[in-house]
């Protein structure tokens, strides 16, 4: 049989998914979480009956009525796909609203059950519910449950009441007589008839001591945390605490034990090879997979410990208060209150930060969203970060914090520029972030979420990212003629011949190399495949300990190898990640997009956006550091010159449309 979890965004439906399937979906200390809907079978210690059972995780909503699109996703699949049961998972302290959608549930005619959820957060303030009372005011069952509770959290007895109900008949205790729904008038008062008739119950069965000191507290920190500009300091300062730790203090400390390990997987595929192996195959072994491969990987301390701390920082609901810091200047410049979250999602990884723009309903400020998303700096933009400030800038915590922080001001102009460009009226949006209650973050909750991200990046890296270093690898080796490439014409490769006229376009950036450019070029299919590129291409294996490596080269560092300035390191570093992201991001963006046109806009904005960046990082900094303006700028000047023209005058044009608007 099949059920369905149902009910309000962030009641905690994906926790008891999980808990009663086993799965490890994610979950948000915030609404809008789940955009898609998940399937998984009920455990089997849960389960008592015979019959196999699975749950299917939808998305929150807060009525049934088609409002955005992740509402109408839990629509059609309650009505399509006719689950036996719906669980009805509701925020017990939030009761009046959660229980207006259980109304709306129960009138579809499919046996409900509900899920009086987050039971642990009332005792504590010492608001009780009625639980007889509330079952027989609604008609069905309604069991007590504590999601996050390993033991003793009523799920044993939800399931149960599940196959109990199953196929028995319920009668909707408010019947909206069908309303119609194209009608907003009639819609307005049935809801409103439905609210009064739910605020009746509530009043019944709810027993809530007024505000209590713990409220006050937390209100208290809300003034400060969320405060709409000592908000932004506060965030920069924990965005650097969270930098320094993982990428300054036990990241790379644990990263150089870890980078040993690898060094000794390398000397014992070079022992175990001996003699006889042909060099060709030794150097695509040794430095094109394990070398690339582990260049990458030896990142990956960082970033657990990176993701931990994001965890936590979502965990005890800091990450809600920035949203609502970061909100106000996103509703200003025209993008949804509802951007934020695919914005915070993105930090991860871009893919479901695009897809979850699916839960804004207009359609500008969704395809917006969409294109800008990827300028925050995702999980595998981590590596390369990590990487340039390691060599270049002495681990310096600033690097990734102010690569934040250039993503969120892009992010900002992005979106003002695109308002201009379509021309659109600036709709203030109205939608209202719910602040989650501060609470202690749990430790195992981030340890899970750290360790299904390190899951997804070691898989990543030992598919997509080993077979790129190994085309690397052959395509550096040999010319078109297939032969070894000699010593010394390492120009004439494949790999060389391809990326030169690249990094032609590249010289008034500051990194005009081939071997830059390829770099670049890799990391269109996973940005990862910059570092594990620049380690094959330079013959580096080892980029976390840079002092040994002056020694293994000969007394070059990794910095002299590639032969930047450092102005030079932090253009390319921002080149990376502010032009279009991977492929796969890419392809969600397309599919958020649903449009050609704005699919190539956005991409063409992307590596404007990100050419521009990396134009004035080099010269204005070069210009700073040594006094004179840094080589090809003239050219550089003239590309950047014609792009911003054009956009300019696309918002000319965009201004011209809101200015007939206005006439007519
Ligand atoms: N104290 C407490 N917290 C809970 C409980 N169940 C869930 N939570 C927390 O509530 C938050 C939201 O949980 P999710 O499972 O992501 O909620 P969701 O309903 O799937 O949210 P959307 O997918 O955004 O609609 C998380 O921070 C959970 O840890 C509970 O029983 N007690
Ligand atoms: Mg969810």
């Amino acid at each position: 049989m099949k059920i369905a979890l149902t009910g309000n965004p962030n009641s905690g439906k994906t926790t008891l998914f999980n808990a009663i399937t086993g799965k490890i979906e994610h979950v948000g200390n915030w609404a809008g979480v789940t955009v898609d809907k998940k399937e998984g079978n009920i455990k089997k210690n849960l389960n008592k009956s015979d019959i196999e059972i699975t749950a299917v995780d939808l998305p929150g909503a807060y009525s049934m009525s088609p409002f955005t699109s992740e509402e109408s996703i839990t629509r059609d699949f309650v009505k399509n796909e006719n689950p036996d049961v719906i669980i009805n998972i509701v925020d017990a302290t939030n009761l009046s609203r959660s229980l207006f959608f259980t109304t709306q549930l129960m009138e579809l005619g499919i046996p409900v059950v509900v899920a009086l959820n987050k039971s642990d957060l009332n005792e504590k303030k010492k608001t009780s519910i009625n639980v007889t009372e509330l079952s027989k005011a609604l008609g069905c069952p309604v069991v007590k449950t504590i999601a996050t509770k390993s033991s003793s959290n009523g799920l044993e007895e939800l399931i149960s009441k599940v196959v109990e109900v199953k196929g028995k008949n319920q009668t909707a205790a408010y019947d909206s007589k069908g309303v119609d729904f194209e009608n907003a008038e009639a819609v307005k008062a049935s809801d409103k008839n439905r609210y009064d008739f739910v605020n009746g119950i509530v009043s019944k069965v709810e027993d809530r001591k007024v505000i209590s000191n713990r409220q006050t507290k937390q209100d208290a920190a809300d003034r400060i945390l969320a405060h709409k500009w000592l908000g932004i300091p506060i965030f920069a300062v924990v965005m650097w605490a969270v930098f320094s730790i993982s990428q300054t203090h036990l990241g790379p400390l644990l990263a150089d034990i870890f980078v040993g390990w690898i060094d000794g997987i390398y000397a014992w595929a070079e022992g175990a090879m001996g003699e006889g192996v042909s060099p060709i195959l030794k150097s695509l072994l040794l430095d094109g997979i394990i070398g690339g491969v582990g260049a990458v990987v030896g990142f990956l301390p960082l970033i657990m410990v990176l993701f931990f701390l994001l965890a936590l920082l979502e965990d005890c609901g800091y990450m809600a208060r920035v949203a609502v810091v970061m909100d106000r200047f996103f509703k200003r410049v025209g993008l949804s209150g509802k951007s934020i979250i695919p914005m915070v999602i993105g930090t991860g990884c871009a893919i479901p930060g695009v897809m979850a723009t699916r839960t804004i309903k207009n359609e500008r400020q969704r395809r917006t969203t969409a294109m800008l998303t990827p300028f925050m700096p995702c999980g595998a933009k981590l590596p390369v970060i990590a990487l340039f400030a390691g060599v270049f800038f002495d681990d310096a915590s600033w690097v990734g914090t102010t690569m934040y922080f250039m993503g969120i001001a892009i992010i900002i102009i992005g979106a003002l520029i695109v308002v201009k460009i379509t021309g659109e009226k600036n709709k203030r949006s109205y939608f209202i972030m719910e602040l989650p209650e501060y609470r202690f973050p749990s430790i195992k909750r981030a340890t899970i979420s750290m360790f299904s991200r390190a899951k997804a990046f070691i898989i990543k890296a030992s598919t997509i990212i080993l077979l790129c270093n190994a085309a690397v690898q052959i395509m550096q080796t040999f010319n078109w003629q297939f032969q070894v490439v000699a010593e010394g014409a390492e120009g004439t490769s494949i790999l060389a011949s391809i990326a030169s006229p690249f990094a032609i376009l590249l010289i008034p950036l500051g990194f005009g190399v081939w071997q830059l450019a390829a770099a670049a070029i890799t990391g269109f299919i996973a940005k990862e495949n910059v570092v594990g590129t620049l380690a094959v291409v330079y013959s580096i294996t080892n980029f976390i300990d840079t002092e040994e490596l002056a020694l293994v080269s000969g007394g070059g560092d990794v910095a002299s190898v590639m032969g930047l300035t450092s102005v030079a390191a932090l253009s390319y570093l921002m080149f990376n990640l502010f032009t279009p992201p991977c492929f796969a991001a890419i392809g969600a963006m397309n599919s958020e997009m649903e449009d050609r046109k704005w699919l190539w806009g956005g991409i063409g904005f992307q590596f404007g956006m990100g050419y521009v960046v990396a134009f004035m990082t080099y010269q204005i900094g070069t210009l700073i550091t040594t006094g004179s303006l840094g080589t090809g700028f003239i050219p550089g000047f003239i590309a950047v010159a014609v792009m911003v023209g054009y956009v300019v005058f696309l918002m000319k044009k965009g201004d011209e449309k809101v200015n007939q608007k206005n006439l007519a």
